[in-house]
Parts: structure tokens; sequence; C-alpha cells
């Protein structure tokens, strides 16, 4: 694990901690059960489209980056990016490190029809009840985190609770742990995620994604993250075979986060 996700990890499991302390877990059910029924993210960013599929991404800060967006108006980017062909919404839900907060993903829901995932570090059970009750569709999960075992217990329960996994990976030796688990039992909720950004070094490279390609099993749940920009990175992408991509920075640092994405998507 690098040395900034070691830290983020170890931040998490306080915050896990004394997030507990004042909803317990039994509660956090209770509250996750009575949420309406989840929108379903992975039909979202499976359904056929003659473009690129993009979770656009709602992100004030970030470690790598600082502050990125002055006046955050999270619902509000949610729905311009939702009337310009996002696919599904990615919101930042870590305060820390992110300046991101869990009750954005209701704010969200309650202007947009799209399916959102919580972005933030899970480590716990409590997390995905959590994101549940806070109206999550899915959950990111980060291999780098936690070992496989770990990873897959929180894949089931996101499963059961009838969420999308999007289950990430950067490094090729998580991808290939990872690898015998992406599909079955899950093959209707979960996609799989390359993160190009390499979090020692903090640097994106997107032909980091074309490098790993060979090695995925099923490239039609395959999602690029981080560093897209440009229409000419998303058409790299499509040539090589990927259909999905995340993007967030890009898109928030323009003054009309829609049109951004509308030019990224169709190059005009
Ligand atoms: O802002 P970018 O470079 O377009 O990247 C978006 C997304 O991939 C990035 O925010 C991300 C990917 N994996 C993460 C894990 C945690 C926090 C953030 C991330």
């Amino acid at each position: 694990m690098s040395d900034i996700l070691a830290k983020i990890v170890e931040d998490k499991k306080v915050e896990v901690e004394a997030r507990q302390r004042v909803v317990s877990l039994e509660e956090m059910k209770a509250r996750a059960k009575a949420e309406s029924h989840p929108r379903n993210f992975f039909k979202a960013m499976t359904a056929k489209r003659d473009h690129v599929s993009v979770i656009a991404e709602v992100k004030k800060a970030s470690p790598s980056a600082g502050l990125i967006r002055e006046d955050f108006d999270p619902a509000a980017i949610a729905k311009n990016y939702e009337a310009n062909g996002a696919a599904a919404i990615s919101c930042l839900t870590d305060e820390k490190y992110f300046q991101g907060d869990l009750s954005y993903i209701q704010r969200i829901r309650a202007e947009v029809d799209l399916p959102v995932l919580r972005k933030d570090f899970m480590i716990d059970e409590y997390q995905v009840w959590e994101a549940r009750a806070a109206g999550a569709d899915a959950i990111l999960l980060i291999a780098e985190c936690l070992e496989v075992p770990r990873l897959i217990d929180l894949m089931i329960l996101a499963t059961e609770l009838k969420m999308t996994t999007l289950l990430e990976v950067h490094d090729v030796e998580s991808l290939l742990a990872v690898r015998p688990h992406v599909g079955f039992p899950h093959e209707k909720y979960m996609l799989l995620g390359i993160n190009n950004r390499n979090l020692r070094e903090m640097k994106t490279d997107i032909n980091h994604t074309i490098r790993l390609l060979d090695m995925v099993e099923q490239p039609e749940i395959l999602v690029s993250e981080s560093g897209i920009r440009t229409h000419d990175d998303v058409v790299k992408l499509m040539n090589a075979g990927v259909t999905k991509v995340l993007v967030g920075e890009h898109l928030m640092r323009q003054g009309d986060e829609g049109k951004a994405l509308r030019k990224l998507i169709h190059g005009c």
C-alpha cells in the first residue's frame, strides 16, 4: 500500500469507530432497510450506447489537486451532468481528504434520476450499510486497501443490498488477485475499475488501462478511472476496447461542467 493510502485507511478506521458510536450498526441496518429501493447502477452503465458511458464525478478537492472547485453545489453539478449525457454519478463522501460529505448523496438523488456511487475508502461492513442508508446505489471497493477475503465479504453484502460494486485496482498484482472473483456470482452487480492514478507519485496515465487490458477477462464491465481530460483520451480508450470511463477533476475545473462533459463525450 502506498504511504498516502495507508494513512487514509488508518484515519478511516478511527472515523468509522467514531461514527459507530453515534449511530450503532443495528440502527444503521434499520435505516438502510427503510430506504427506498436502489437504482440499478450496473444496468445504467451497461446499457447500449453509441458513445462512451461516463460516470461523472462530484468532487470538491483531492489530496493530489487540493481545492478543485470553490463554488460547490453537489446537486446542481449532478443535474448538469445528467442533462449532458452522464450515465451515472460518483460522489466523494470522504471528508478529511476530499472535502466530501455523506449527505451529498441524498441531495444529489433528490435532483437527478441517475444512480449514484458512494466514493469513499470502504474498510468495514458498517460503511456498506451506511452507504445504503444514505441512499447510495453503488459503492467503490479499492483492492489495494483490503485483503481479498475482506473485499469479497463487502462485495457480497453490497450485492445483498442490491447495490453495484465498482471494484478498483491499480497494480497488476491486485488485478491478478481479484480476477478470479470478477463476475460470478455478482455478475449483474459488479464493475471492474482500473485506476490510472499511481498513488505513490500521484500521477495519472491513461495508457495504464490499455497496458492492463490484456489481463482483463471481461472488458465489457471495465471502467477506466482518473486522468481522462479530452475527447482524444476517450477515443484512444474506445479504440482499445474500453467503453466506460470515470471522470472528475477535468469536469469540475470547468465553469460549465455539463458543457465540458458533452465535449468530452462527443468532441464538440
Ligand atoms: O479526477 P479524475 O482524475 O478524473 O479521477 C476521478 C476518479 O477516478 C478519482 O477521483 C478516483 C479514483 N479512485 C479513487 C479512490 C478514492 C478517491 C478518488 C478516486
